[in-house]
């Protein structure tokens, strides 16, 4: 099975996410995309950041009704930070029969040549692009094994809703229902 492997921080999941998700399914060979949820990105150190299994809670609420759509926790159980290469070879080893590719957004692409290993991971894995406003060109924009999934551009980020949260404003429609509910409910962000 072809599998799209959304890595992120998912801090929290937003609209964006789902519209990146979907469109992989629908618009590429990916026959299902799994949302990698980083316990700590190697980047980013954030005191917003809540804790992983707060996180994938939400990411699981929010694909509940998609069946293209799973949850993966691998990173949990892997040393922090969260390093994409050194999850990669544990679900290439855990899952043989998956060809699997990365979903990133481009921003990400823009800073892919800082990653651990990124050569080796480009050398194994495809990557899936998808368009993100401001980001930066990349050498790797040509890369053979990187495609552009063309898409609307969305200017959508979690920073956004968490400073949203903060100021006591409304994040209806930014986030699902379930999403928004459970974040009310348990306060978070605030
Ligand atoms: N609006 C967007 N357009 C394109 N890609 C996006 C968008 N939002 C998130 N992504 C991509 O989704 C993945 C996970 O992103 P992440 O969880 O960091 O969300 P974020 O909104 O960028 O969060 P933050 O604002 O906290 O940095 C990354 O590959 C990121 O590039
Ligand atoms: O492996 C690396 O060197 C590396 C460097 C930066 C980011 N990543 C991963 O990229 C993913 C996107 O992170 P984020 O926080 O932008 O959602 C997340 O899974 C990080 O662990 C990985």
């Amino acid at each position: 099975m072809k599998i799209g492997l959304f890595f992120g921080s998912f801090n929290p999941i937003h609209i964006g996410h789902l519209i990146i998700a979907n469109t992989m399914a629908e618009n590429t060979h990916l026959e299902e995309v799994w949302f990698v949820v980083s316990p700590q990105n190697p980047f980013k150190k954030q005191k917003s950041l809540l804790h992983e299994f707060d996180r994938l809670d939400m990411v699981e609420k929010a694909i509940q009704d998609n069946y293209k759509l799973k949850t993966c926790d691998v990173e949990f159980h892997l040393p922090r930070p969260s390093y994409t290469i050194d999850t990669l070879t544990v679900l290439q080893e855990k899952h043989p029969d998956h060809e699997f590719g990365l979903i990133m957004g481009g921003d990400n692409l823009s800073h892919f040549h800082k990653w651990k290993n990124y050569e080796q991971i480009l050398e194994y894995f495809r990557l899936y692009v998808y368009p993100r406003p401001d980001s930066r060109p990349s050498d790797l924009d040509k890369h053979p094994k990187v495609s552009f999934v063309e898409s609307p551009l969305m200017s959508i980020s979690a920073t956004f809703i968490r400073k949203s949260i903060k100021a006591q404003k409304s994040i209806r429609y930014l986030v699902p229902e379930s999403v928004d509910l459970y974040i009310k409910e348990k306060r978070f962000y605030l």
